[in-house]
């Protein structure tokens, strides 16, 4: 584990799912994702204006308790794991997740059946509630939710004075008295918020120290703490660098502690901002910038390739923003089934069990941001009867850019737990049809589960390998490939990213991730009279799994092309990145950051599938299309399936090359130069 992740209170490795169990403080940072990319980079300002905004974005990202204190189940871990997701794991075995929510709620062992539950949670008037809500309506409208009473939610929101707690409890708390049963949760909550204060601040600094290291050398403009840097005029401390064998013994030792850290991170920084003035003689600026990589990793927790990887995607200062917001945990949402309920009235009944939330944005009309229960979200009677989902706001985004519309027949390739099955199930009314598939039969449990709890009519569930589409099925009006993937979007819930993945994952994701791509491709029917769309997302945010696997279908496929979203917000998918260049087109796909939209790091891309050409002898590629014939059983053998799809041999003996070549550097042999004859 890293030491930034060590020393900070509230790791991010949460199983979101126990967390809202434990009917504490929620999400506290509204998703800020209405149609504007929010994050608010930091402003140069006066010293006092500085402290002022570290200490206010401290508090509003701040983790909650219930999301740090909770362990993940190893059942849940080992899924996350597997398969990356985006979702929180949603209705898995009904009875045995209500069971534990009320271990964890009450910490009482439930041992009763469903239908017990309602006597469990008492009677309605027995279930605990928070201060009461009162919602106003407009007649019209279900949008305009407005939450009159909002006390509470503005009191986890709002940021108190600049070293002042957020609440009395704490303040008492922080006193010397002896700790009692009465006052240890007051006192051990506001160690937390001291810990997360002083982070904070820390943050600050690096993240002063990055905006310069982005300014030219040129550039005059010095706004960083007295304290925390050398002044330019006269004489400066030169900083040094530690050699290769300096920074191996450090290795060895196990590593430098937290302060000299932060310190050398800072010092990096400084130089980079002004390189030729402060730089060792004789250094180069690479060597710097290798070692804020590895210091970041070192700092955060990543290994050395997935820290590179992710600073890399970023200007420096923003890549402090993305690492940091991948330490605290994104807003707890819901969407509303609307096969069962609406929104209002979903709103109503959650507030009057004492449940604090609000709409999600205007980008979505079945969304509500969750900011604090006193009832277990994940067991209300509202949940247990299919009124809504436990679903990351970000996973709305590749059903909103698909838009499945009623009486169509759909393919959801890999469909569980089904966040985005039901939530096509609701767009499209129960009509038509959904084949939810995944090729991992147990994880379709929870995906009929989900299907039976929210009462779609419309979904038919079955599990095959992906690639076996469409010589299963085929013909669809549209298609969504939400991709297994590396989940590097969503490291704030599933932590174990930032040290088990290599490049050889990588090179195995992005392999599989163009294979189904074109499987989706064909499987969509370019006759549909109403769609002839095909959705491609990820819970990433690296190039090979998104742009990359993207432009190779376009390559491929010469009969589709991107076309917009129609998400309103997004930042817009890279059309060249090292040295790559991509499809112009791929400006029309969507990524999504925890540091920018407050919602976990997403991507979407959005195809038309049109008629294919007829076959031109001069044009090798559509000569040599056949769409791909699938195997009967699910352990085809891998070469011939990349073979039939007819893969960019080129391409991928270019990256097993650079992966061998990072493996010979890792173990300290030389790689021999490029292109020598291996
Ligand atoms: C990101 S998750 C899907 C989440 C789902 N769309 C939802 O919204 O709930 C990726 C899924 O892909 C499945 N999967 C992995 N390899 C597959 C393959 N070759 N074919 C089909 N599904 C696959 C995994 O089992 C996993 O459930």
């Amino acid at each position: 584990m890293g030491r930034r992740a060590k020393n900070k209170q509230g790791a991010p490795d949460i199983n979101e799912l126990e967390a809202l169990m434990s009917s504490k403080s929620l999400g506290k940072r509204k998703a800020q994702a209405d149609g504007a990319e929010s994050a608010p980079r930091p402003v140069k300002k006066s010293r006092d204006g500085q402290k002022k905004s570290s200490s206010k974005n401290k508090e509003n990202s701040k983790p909650t308790r219930s999301a740090s204190t909770k362990k993940p189940s190893t059942k849940r871990a080992k899924e996350t794991e597997e398969d990356a997701w985006e979702d929180v794991e949603d209705g898995v075995d009904l009875q045995k997740e209500a069971q534990s929510l009320f271990e964890d709620s009450d910490n009482e062992i439930f041992t009763g059946g469903l239908e017990d539950l309602d006597e469990a949670m008492g009677s309605d008037d027995d279930i605990p509630r928070g201060p009461v809500q009162e919602l106003e309506f407009s007649d019209e409208e279900e949008e305009e939710i407005v939450l009159t009473n909002k006390s509470s939610k503005r009191k986890s929101k709002e940021s108190p004075e600049d070293g002042a707690l957020s609440d009395t409890s704490s303040s008492e708390s922080d006193s010397d008295d002896d700790v009692t049963m009465g006052n240890m949760e007051a006192k051990s909550r506001a160690l937390d918020e001291r810990a997360l204060r002083e982070a904070a601040l820390d943050m600050e600094e690096l993240r002063k120290a990055a905006l310069n290291a982005d300014d030219d050398d040129d550039d005059d403009f010095d706004d960083m703490d007295e304290d925390s840097v050398a002044e330019d005029d006269g004489e400066e401390d030169v900083f040094h660098l530690p050699t290769a064998e300096e920074r191996g013994k450090e290795k060895a030792s196990g590593g430098p502690d937290l302060q000299i850290l932060q310190r050398r991170l800072r010092e990096c920084l400084r130089v980079l901002s002004k390189f030729k003035k402060r730089a060792e003689p004789g250094r180069a600026r690479a060597e710097y910038t290798e070692q804020v990589i590895s210091d970041i990793g070192s700092y955060y927790g990543y290994n050395d390739y997935l820290a590179e990887k992710l600073f890399l995607l970023f200007p420096v200062a923003e890549a402090i923003e993305f690492f940091e917001a991948n330490e605290v945990s994104r807003p707890v949402t819901i969407r509303t089934n609307t096969l069962r309920t609406r929104r209002r009235d979903l709103a109503q009944c959650l507030v009057n069990r004492g449940v604090n939330l609000e709409p999600i944005g205007k980008w979505t009309n079945v969304g509500l941001q969750v900011f604090e229960s006193s009832v277990p979200i994940g067991a209300t009677p509202e949940y247990l009867a299919g009124h809504y989902m436990l679903q990351a706001a970000s996973s709305f985004l590749p059903v909103i850019a698909l838009s499945p519309q009623p009486n169509e027949r759909v393919l959801d390739m890999a469909s569980a737990p089904g966040g985005k099955t039901t939530h096509m199930a609701a767009l499209m009314q129960n009509t038509g049809i959904i084949f939810a598939n995944d090729a991992n039969k147990a994880r379709t449990k929870s995906l009929t589960a989900n299907v039976h709890r929210l009462g779609c009519k419309n979904v038919v569930v079955c599990s095959y390998d992906g690639r076996e589409f469409p010589k299963v099925m085929g013909g669809f009006d549209r298609v969504l490939l939400d991709a297994p993937c590396s989940g590097t979007g969503v490291i704030s819930k599933d932590s174990s990213v930032k040290v088990n993945k290599s490049d050889r994952d990588f090179m195995l994701l992005s392999h599989l991730q163009k294979q189904l791509i074109l499987c989706a491709i064909d499987s969509v029917s370019p006759d549909s009279k109403t769609g002839g769309y095909l959705v491609y997302s990820t819970c990433s945010v690296t190039v090979e799994e998104n742009e990359a696997v993207v432009d190779y279908a376009l390559k491929k496929r010469p009969n589709v092309k991107l076309v917009d979203t129609g998400l309103a917000f997004g930042r817009e998918g890279f059309t060249q990145y090292r040295g790559k260049i991509f499809h112009p087109s791929l400006n029309l796909t969507r990524r999504f950051y925890p540091h920018v939209h407050n919602m976990d790091g997403f991507y979407v891309a959005k195809f038309k599938v049109d008629k294919r050409q007829k076959a031109n002898k001069n044009d090798d590629e559509s000569e040599s299309y056949e769409a791909p014939v699938a195997k009967n059983n699910s352990n085809a053998d891998e070469e011939a399936v990349v073979e039939r799809l007819g893969f960019d041999d080129e391409e991928d003996a270019k990256y097993m090359e650079d992966s061998k070549r990072r493996w010979m550097k890792a173990k300290g042999l030389k790689p021999p130069p490029r292109n020598a004859k291996q």
